[in-house]
């Protein structure tokens, strides 16, 4: 079944003043959806709406045809939320967790309970750690713990706020494919993230956002189109390196006999040595960062 998220000029301002959220229209559909931006975007803000832990200043929020301020009920049946800062209660193991989880989901027979649990464990991987305190769980092993209590009630929505953060890099790949593998069955997978790499290898459509604004909607692939043509491939002498570390963001150098190749970001390197290379969506993230606001003319 088709899921569907529409939001329609939505505002956030907190009391103080902080306007977080300005004017934000999105349409998400099913799959994996990567909501990219640095810290303090609004991305924390929007998750917080989008689960209903929030109320918006202004605006609309659909989910299936449901009013998220006018439909709770139906809006929460439909959700699993992993939050960024998630906690276990210390003294449970992990299928003791996860079965308390599946009780405040509503399910109340215990032997279908208990079915769903440990279906649920093997498919996050943690069947064998099902007798091990939650708490003394890997990183890894916590957040997949995180996102099988987030799965357990078969929410169609399923936001995951910053969920690679602290994890190595094994881990991370691991904690992604899985959000992968279910993102093909008919949900949305709504991923907030400041780690580039947590986008351009899982997510079908993305937004970027920054200051509270959105600046870029569509496929990562769209987003790389952008930086086409600003990537600079430059071979510097040790002077010219210090001089255009100065000038643009230089995103890797590595030393060589003649002094240092350097991939910078820019729209152009005057009087340097170097030629345009293919973007990738770390490069065009940096790009867009590092540009003048206006010439990402908002959607
Ligand atoms: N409770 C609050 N009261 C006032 N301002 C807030 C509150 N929560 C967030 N903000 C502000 O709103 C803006 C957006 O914050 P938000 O946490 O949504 O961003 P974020 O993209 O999730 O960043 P991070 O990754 O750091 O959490 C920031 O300027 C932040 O300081």
């Amino acid at each position: 079944m088709e899921v569907k998220i529409t939001i329609e000029n939505l505002n956030k301002v907190y009391p103080n003043g902080n306007h977080a959220l300005k004017d934000v229209n999105l349409e998400i559909n099913n799959g994996m959806f990567g909501l990219l931006g640095p810290n303090g975007a609004g991305k924390s803000s929007l998750m917080r709406i989008l689960v209903t832990l929030m109320q918006p200043s202004s605006g609309i929020v659909k989910m299936n045809g449901y009013d998220l301020t006018k439909d709770r009920e139906q809006i929460r049946s439909m959700l699993g939320y992993l939050p960024q800062d998630f906690r276990f209660f210390s003294h449970l193991k992990t299928y003791e967790f996860l079965d308390y989880a599946a009780r405040l989901a509503g399910m109340k027979n215990s032997k279908e309970r208990k079915l769903a649990v440990d279906k649920m464990l093997e498919e996050v991987g943690l069947f064998e750690a099902r007798d091990r305190k939650a708490n003394n769980l890997s990183g890894g092993m916590k957040r997949r713990l995180g996102i099988a209590q987030a799965l357990i009630n078969n929410p169609k929505i399923i936001i995951v706020d910053e969920p690679t953060t602290g994890l190595d890099p094994e881990e991370r790949i691991r904690f992604r494919n899985l959000l992968s593998t279910i993102s093909t069955q008919d949900v949305i997978i709504i991923l907030s993230t400041h780690i580039v790499g947590d986008i351009s290898s899982s997510c079908t459509d993305m937004a970027l956002l920054n200051q509270g604004g959105l600046a870029f909607t569509g496929s990562p692939d769209e987003l790389v189109v952008r930086a086409e043509g600003k990537v600079w491939l430059i071979q510097a002498t040790e002077a010219e390196y210090l001089e255009i570390n100065e000038k643009y963001p230089v995103i890797s150098n590595v030393p060589n006999s003649e002094g240092w190749e350097i991939q910078v970001v820019a729209d152009s390197i005057n009087g340097y040595n170097g030629h345009n290379i293919a973007p990738n969506l770390e490069h065009a993230y940096v790009y867009f960062m590092e540009s003048n606001l206006n010439q990402w003319t908002a959607i």
